[in-house]
């Protein structure tokens, strides 16, 4: 089937998490999402740098729209002696805050050159902003193409069912999302029955944020344990597992929210297929493959208790890593706003990106 893109306008892009004010930032405080809609205000990168490793701001287009803004706040705040210091110390902290999206130190490699680019303070703070500015929109945009690609490649005639995993949604980028872009440009064309939103343990992006997102905006959603999704694909009309990534490596394997590598297995078994979407600025042609991306581990506590209640023993060993790596082999395609890689491998990522 051939679906006529549909003009951006027209599209409802979901709750966005991220505000832009000149001098301060605005972020939806994600961890106490859905009970509560608390904004934090921010005006320093020290600021934004502790509300990324925080997870006030989550999902790796949006840590790499709000770095960009703390660095347009670093030059705002900047105190006239070293700016220029000030601006790279700033940039310094914001990079050290989560190692594993590559969106981070890609849209601080673009205020960097802007950085360099500058011979006054002055003209700091009005091409910083401005530059952050444009990353946001290009991430919208970006997220716009990427559902139109994703709908003329599965081609659907009929509505069906998917299962996503983690939250990739408005919440999680400049707005409409990337898997759950696909899945808001499916629900449009009325080609969407449901979809199934694994939890996500240990944080729940999936049950307190996927959740939240799709029913606010009246997408049909179910949510299920993560253990459930294996049990789905094989009972229900689930077509395509769709999810976004954290960065995507010159072979073509992805980096995403832990779980995610189960899914691909699952599918496989189930014949169902395996969808990836995100921007290009999640790819990483840098790096050759997952195994050597940095893979952040985070505080135990995330599995042993939630919301100060203990779900383990006090003080058990703990694995935690927040994020695997799925092979290349068992992906369909990777779906960017330049395009699409069917059956990934180097050669594809490179016709693509090289
Ligand atoms: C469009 S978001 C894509 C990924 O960033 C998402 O799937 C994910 O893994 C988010 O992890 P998080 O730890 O919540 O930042």
């Amino acid at each position: 089937m051939t679906t006529t893109p549909k003009p951006s306008q027209e599209r409802a892009i979901g709750t966005v998490a991220i505000r832009w004010h000149g001098s301060s930032l605005e972020l939806l405080d994600q961890r106490l999402l859905p009970g509560e809609e608390h904004w934090i205000t921010l005006e320093g990168a020290a600021g934004v740098a502790q509300s990324i490793r925080d997870m006030v701001v989550r999902g790796a287009p949006a840590i790499g729209i709000s770095a960009a803004y703390g660095v347009a706040l670093a030059a705002r705040h900047a105190g006239g002696g070293d700016w220029k210091a000030e601006i790279k110390q700033a940039i310094r902290e914001l990079a050290a805050s989560r190692p594993t999206a590559v969106n981070l130190f890609w849209a601080l490699q673009r205020m960097e050159r802007i950085f360099h680019a500058c011979h006054s303070l002055d003209e700091a703070v009005k091409r910083l902003a401005s530059e952050a500015r444009a990353i946001h929109e290009e991430d919208l945009a970006a997220n716009f193409a990427m559902a139109d690609h994703a709908l003329e490649f599965i081609g659907a005639e009929a509505p069906f069912s998917v299962l996503t995993h983690c939250n990739t949604g408005a919440l999680a980028t400049g707005g409409y999302g990337t898997a759950l872009g696909v899945v808001r440009r499916l629900h449009e064309e009325k080609l969407l029955a449901d979809v199934y939103a694994d939890e996500t343990r240990p944080w729940l992006q999936g049950g307190r944020l996927t959740a939240w997102e799709l029913s606010r905006d009246g997408i049909p959603v179910t949510l299920n344990a993560d253990g459930a999704a294996a049990a789905i694909m094989a009972r229900k009309d689930v077509r395509w597992v769709i999810v976004g990534a954290d960065r995507i490596t010159a072979n073509g394997d992805v980096v995403n929210k832990i779980g995610t590598y189960s899914l691909a297995v699952l599918a496989r078994h189930h014949k169902v297929g395996f969808m990836v979407v995100a921007p290009s600025s999640t790819v990483d042609m840098a790096t050759a493959s997952g195994a050597d991306v940095a893979i952040e581990e985070r505080d135990g506590i995330e599995i042993r208790e939630i919301r100060g209640i203990g779900l383990a023993p006090e003080g058990i060993n703990v694995f935690n890593p927040v994020f695997d790596v799925t092979p290349a082999s068992l992906i369909d395609a990777i779906v960017t706003e330049k395009g699409v890689v069917h059956n990934p491998n180097i050669t594809g990522m490179q016709a693509l990106f090289g």
